[in-house]
């Protein structure tokens, strides 16, 4: 690969010494190449064959040229016969044209003015409006600290009526839009409930960790639990009688409290969270499945003063995996806090005097309730008090997901699967440089004051993810932009490009768990003025809240509608402004009906628009307009895909990663919802464009036909199976009726 690397200089743009550029297979010095004619042909027709295009071979021109000059065959070049040839990725099947209504744009920049900021959701009401909605002066002052000044729109709802002791009986359902700071919303009233506790006490009674768990908070990730957990460790930071610096606030109201919160996750040593549980723990977040390990296990956990049971992205919860988890954790939490206040009972010989609450109040939270989630709230809450933002609709459609954030610009963009890859690295690319570009005004010279772009890229699979991560940070490192100088293809300014080179992240459920929060963590702090790129799977998917996020990149669809907004609602958090991209290969356009019948907002984005600025230099994409020829559009990316297909790590470790991702997204693909298989149909989806996606130059075709097997297999299987015990399970008579049974588990427990 190196041979056909381009020098990079600064400006001006020296000539190449080398032109290099794609000559087809007619080409009279390729048809030169006698000796070596049949059996590259016969590789080539392989290709052809599998991929279902013309192969075009790769030959620097002014070593062609030479040939032709010297009346002979140029020298080969000493490789893998299997490689050296990139099939166009400009032609044969999969470029269909799609119409699918949608406003179009041909520029990667946006050409819609920015909306307004939801003013809805932007308080009105000055600093110290915390306190106006009943939050005490100590937990407002440290929300002062933490640049928290007014209350969100859901915040505004949401901690009047959390405190309203005429509803004090009753749960609530929570549900506003991505970012719009559900946690704070039931965190704060649950905090201010056990300081207004205290307050009524005698001077020496004060909440610690001695009285056991007040609330429970469980959430479907690990990294989301340890994100609320530090938001109450900030929180309580000040809050707490331990903390001297609480006495600047306790001249009218002395604090005695000391409220500890504490993580339970997989992945962590359970010894420790024993220990840690054995001390006392005011608060407890935690996934579902290490909640209910510990509720069998640990006998320390108190639970005779448990008030609050949180269900963060319920609906998440409600999810095959976590249904019936979630319905144990109920039945065990309500079990052993009858058991314990019995056997206080028994000791003390009187009935066991709670401190807030009799009975555990439930919370359910997220910006989106899907069916089941909707179905549970009605059958298991009493007298569920359905918590809108300010100004919305209570009784609107529940299930709506149409409310994402305002500042979000929604796009798609139709790319045929064989030029997918180089169709990532050019957006990647494109964002950075118009970041660039866009902040470098007023800030040339000083790049510390540049702001660049902060990705997710969404795939299905982890193999996906560790062989995307594999072959970007390579990518970035030795892939140079290409652009069109008037002698051929030169690399851009290397200064610049430097600004616009990703530093690039992952993670996926697969990882140890230190690997997972160091990377997160590394990826949250990156430094902001340079672009920062997070491959993940869907467990960032839902409640990570991650600063200046400006663009989430969907690289696979997601699984439901519901983890589209989830997944979309990363960026423009807090009324910023954020982008979201969608690749679908031209044969899934249908999806867009899926996403528009739920109303949400699209614009499609020509992938010619994509393309074209890999091909500009930071310097050419400034100039309004500047478009390059689409013939070196095409020789570029084939250029690119060439590079990818066969200058990438030790051949066999790529390959091996590259195998296991093909597999595995062929397994993701055949899992789509049944009402979406037809749109995301495997039979439809070109195996040798789909092999390019991942770097192969065919398809590996036993993984290929085993895998388009056993999917069409477990399809037929899954659609039996469902006709023969489930008529639907989105029928909501289904749905009713497993709410029904689970109420009444949960009540008789
Ligand atoms: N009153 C406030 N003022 C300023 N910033 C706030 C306020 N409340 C919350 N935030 C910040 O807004 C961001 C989003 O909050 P949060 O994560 O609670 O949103 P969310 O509604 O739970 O989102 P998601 O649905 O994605 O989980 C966080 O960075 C949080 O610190």
């Amino acid at each position: 690969m190196d041979d056909f690397q381009l020098n990079i200089s600064s400006a001006p743009l020296p000539k190449p010494p080398k032109k290099k550029v794609f000559v087809p297979r007619e080409d009279p010095s390729a048809a030169a190449q006698a000796p070596q004619k049949h059996a590259s042909r016969s590789a080539r027709r392989e290709q052809g064959n599998a991929n279902g295009d013309r192969p075009t071979q790769y030959v620097p021109q002014a070593k062609a040229a030479a040939g032709a000059a010297a009346g002979a065959a140029p020298a080969p070049r000493k490789r893998d016969p299997t490689k050296g040839f990139v099939s166009s990725l400009f032609s044969g099947a999969g470029h269909e044209q799609v119409s699918v209504g949608l406003p179009v744009e041909d520029s990667l920049s946006s050409l819609t003015p920015a909306p307004a900021p939801a003013a809805a959701d932007l308080a009105s009401r000055p600093a110290g409006a915390f306190q106006d909605l009943g939050i005490m002066a100590p937990l407002a002052a440290q929300l002062e600290r933490m640049k928290m000044l007014q209350p969100t729109g859901i915040q505004r709802t949401a901690i009047p009526a959390m405190l309203d002791q005429a509803k004090a009986a009753g749960d609530y359902v929570i549900k506003a839009q991505t970012g719009s700071g559900k946690t704070l919303a039931f965190l704060l009233p649950i905090i201010e409930r056990l300081i207004r506790w205290e307050r009524r006490q005698p001077a020496d009674a004060k909440i610690d960790r001695t009285l056991g768990t007040m609330a429970v908070i469980v959430v479907p990730t690990r990294e989301l639990a340890l994100q609320i957990h530090k938001v109450l460790e900030t929180l309580l930071r000040y809050t707490s009688a331990s903390n001297k610096d609480s006495s600047r606030e306790a001249s009218e109201t002395p604090l005695r409290h000391w409220m500890v919160p504490c993580c339970l996750i997989g992945g962590e040593k359970k010894k420790a969270e024993k220990a840690r549980i054995r001390k006392g723990a005011t608060f407890v977040v935690s996934t579902p499945g290490r909640l209910v390990d510990h509720l069998k296990t640990t006998e320390a956990f108190q639970l005779r003063n448990l008030s609050y049971f949180v269900m963060d992205e319920a609906d998440r919860l409600q999810d095959m995996g976590f249904e019936k988890v979630v319905e144990e954790i109920h039945q065990l939490l309500h079990s052993r806090q009858t058991e314990e206040r019995q056997a206080i009972a028994e000791k003390t010989g009187s009935a066991f005097k709670p401190m807030i609450s009799n009975r555990i109040k439930k919370v359910l939270c997220s910006a989106t309730m899907s069916p089941a989630a909707q179905a549970l709230a009605r059958m298991t809450l009493k007298n569920p008090d359905w918590i809108v933002p300010d100004g919305q609709d209570a009784s609107a459609d529940a299930e709506s997901v149409s409310d994402t954030p305002t500042l979000l610009r929604q796009y798609v963009t139709f790319v045929p699967t064989k030029q997918r890859f180089v169709a990532l690295v050019s957006l990647l690319y494109g964002l950075a440089v118009q970041a660039y570009n866009k902040s470098r005004m007023g800030a040339i010279g000083d790049h510390s004051a540049l702001r660049s772009i902060k990705v997710i890229i969404f795939v299905a699979t982890c193999d996906a993810v560790d062989f995307y991560h594999q072959v970007l940070s390579e990518a970035v490192e030795r892939f140079r932009p290409q652009v069109a100088g008037p002698d051929g293809l030169l690399s851009a300014d290397a200064s610049e490009i430097e600004l616009v080179r990703p530093t690039v992240y992952k993670l996926h459920g697969s990882m140890a768990q230190p690997d997972r929060h160091a990377q997160l963590n590394a990826f949250s702090a990156g430094a902001v003025n340079r672009p920062q790129v997070l491959l993940a799977t869907d467990i960032v998917g839902r409640g990570i809240d991650i600063p200046n996020m400006t663009h989430i990149i969907q690289f696979d669809p997601p699984n439901e509608v519901g983890d589209y907004v989830h997944r979309i609602g990363r960026t423009a958090r807090q009324n910023r402004e954020g982008e979201a991209w969608l690749f679908l290969s031209p044969h899934e356009h249908e999806y867009v009906n899926v996403l528009t019948n739920r109303g949400l907002r699209l614009v499609e984005k020509k992938a010619t628009a994509v393309l074209n600025h890999f091909c500009m230099t930071p310097k050419q994409a400034r100039v309004a307009g500047y478009r390059p020829p689409s013939r070196v559009v095409e020789a570029v990316m084939n250029k690119l895909q060439f590079d990818f297909e066969n200058g990438l790590s030790p051949a066999q470790m790529i390959t091996t990663l590259a195998e296991k991702a093909f597999a595995s997204h062929l397994r993701a693909y055949a899992s789509h919802r049944p009402s979406e298989r037809g749109i995301f149909n495997l039979k439809k989806l070109h195996m040798g464009h789909l092999a390019k996606t991942f770097g192969l130059q065919t398809a590996p075709t036993h993984i290929a036909q085993k895998q388009v097997q056993a999917a069409t297999r477990s399809a037929a299987a899954v659609a039996a199976e469902e006709k023969k015990r489930k008529p639907d399970p989105n029928d909501p008579n289904e749905i009713k009726k497993r709410m029904y049974l689970m109420a009444k588990k949960i009540e008789m427990a």
